[in-house]
């Protein structure tokens, strides 16, 4: 597909943002997540469910995770929720898990039918080229303004994955900037449609301007799929009018959106090692992990900064479980009970990016290091947290540039080990 690399800057209505970088936009017109097998275990049975609608009745679920898609048990994070009508609503997970299954389908079926293809290289009209390599240029600074950790992780890469990284990372901080930024006071649903509806344009080669024009190209060369973006789209709608999460469920589904969207967009980019055995979809469930991690770990970071926003995305269920309420957030004391709270919402961000960590060994290896080296660096928030005796309504827990610097040759180290070479349960089928 050959992107026509024509964009217009019209006055500016809906969307502007602190960066500076949103072109006077007049956006376009108008937009839009089942699981793996789960044992649930009903009183003295056990049942295999896939996406089943549970008959109402007096049976208790004792849910045991038995999330497959990486292939391990992963840790019981999330729960099936009876509806009055007596069906059980599939968890967030599965939700998640069935778009994961969808993206892993997709990617694979792209990269057989590029191989059965001898792909023709893109018809470039006279001086596009060097209106592309300033629109990806246009990125890289962004990226390196507002995001060092990233663009850090982004210069260890082979340059047409860096600057697809670039682009990608332009347009999830421009979506979040939406709801996250001196503007987001303005902006509105339709606004969000029709934000959506100029995605869908970036992929089908009509790009609004040069920052779009990066990532239209960019989905011409990956097998990105527009799903994770649409996805993001909805986090941010999330965001506009929810400021409290019953439930880890909840959060869960919330986390999916914001974050484990952008693994999913990475992994194309990323690529797989050509030795992998894993499958696919576990690669792609440590990607979403890996979002889902960093996700957890940035609202632990940023409690302090959210609830003077008054916004709380911690579970409403797990502060009352651990004696506290929204009252003590905002009062920001740092109790026992608080601690012992924070230990365990540190520990399930811990076990996501254990999860993550599955998965990047099966990247290309030109891929692991900036990956191992941006994981290892957005974990160390926690510990930062933790050193900071858990008080994170007064202190935003960082990484120092010795501790970043430090982080980068054992991320290089890590990138050496590659794919296991053992059959695993969800080797490629
Ligand atoms: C090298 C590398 C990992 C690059 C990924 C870069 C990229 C595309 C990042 C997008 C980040 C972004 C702006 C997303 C928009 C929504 C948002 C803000 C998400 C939160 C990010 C943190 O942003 P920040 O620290 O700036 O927070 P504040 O806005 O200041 O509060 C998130 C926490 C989500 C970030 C999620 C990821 C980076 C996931 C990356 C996952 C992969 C690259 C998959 C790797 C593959 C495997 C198999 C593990
Ligand atoms: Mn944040």
């Amino acid at each position: 597909m050959t992107v026509a690399l024509l964009w217009v800057a019209i006055p500016s209505t809906e969307v502007s943002n602190s960066f500076g970088f949103f072109h006077s936009v007049r956006v376009l017109d108008s937009s839009k997540f089942g699981c793996v097998d789960r044992n649930l275990m009903f009183k003295g049975k056990a049942k295999k469910g896939r996406n089943q609608k549970w008959k109402s009745g007096s049976v208790s679920i004792d849910l045991r995770s038995t999330c497959i898609g990486s292939g391990r048990k992963l840790p019981i994070i999330s729960s099936m929720v009876a509806s009055h009508a007596g069906e059980i609503a599939i968890s967030s997970e599965e939700k998640v898990y069935n778009v994961v299954l969808k993206q892993a389908a997709l990617v694979k079926q792209q990269l057989k039918s590029s191989e059965d293809l001898d792909v023709k290289p893109d018809i470039v009209l006279p001086g596009t080229l060097s209106l592309l390599s300033e629109a990806y240029d246009r990125c890289g600074e962004v990226c390196a303004e507002y995001a060092k950790t990233f663009y850090l992780g982004t210069l260890l890469m082979t340059p047409e994955r860096r600057r697809a990284i670039w682009a990608i990372y332009v347009w999830c901080r421009r979506t979040d900037e939406l709801v996250d930024g001196p503007n987001a006071s303005h902006i509105t649903p339709t606004a969000l449609d029709r934000w959506e509806a100029r995605l869908e344009d970036m992929f089908r080669g009509r790009p609004f301007d040069m920052l779009d024009a990066a990532l239209s190209d960019t989905v011409t060369k990956f097998p990105v799929d527009i799903q994770p973006f649409k996805d993001m789209i909805e986090g941010m709608r999330m965001d506009l009018k929810k400021s409290r999460y019953k439930n880890f469920d909840e959060l869960y589904l919330y986390c999916y959106y914001v974050a484990g969207t952008v693994g999913l967009m990475s992994v194309p980019v990323m690529g797989i090692a050509p030795e992998s055995q894993a499958s696919t979809e576990s690669v792609y469930n440590a990607a979403l992990a890996l979002g889902i991690a960093n996700q957890l770990t940035n609202i632990l970071r940023d409690v302090g900064e959210d609830a003077r926003r008054g916004r709380i995305y911690l579970p409403q269920d797990e502060l009352a479980q651990a004696g506290l309420s929204d009252d003590d957030i905002f009062a920001g004391k740092v109790t026992d009970k608080w601690r012992n709270f924070m230990k365990n919402q540190i520990k399930r961000a811990r076990m996501f990016f254990n999860e993550a960590e599955k998965g990047v060994t099966e990247l290309s290896a030109a891929s692991r290091w900036p990956v191992w080296a941006s994981l290892l660096l957005y974990r160390r928030i926690l510990d930062e947290i933790e050193a900071n005796d858990y008080n994170n309504f007064t202190k935003r827990a960082y990484v120092s540039k010795t501790k970043k610097i430090a982080s980068l040759p054992i991320a290089y180290a890590r990138s050496f080990v590659g794919p296991s070479r053992m059959s695993s349960p969800v080797t490629k089928a």
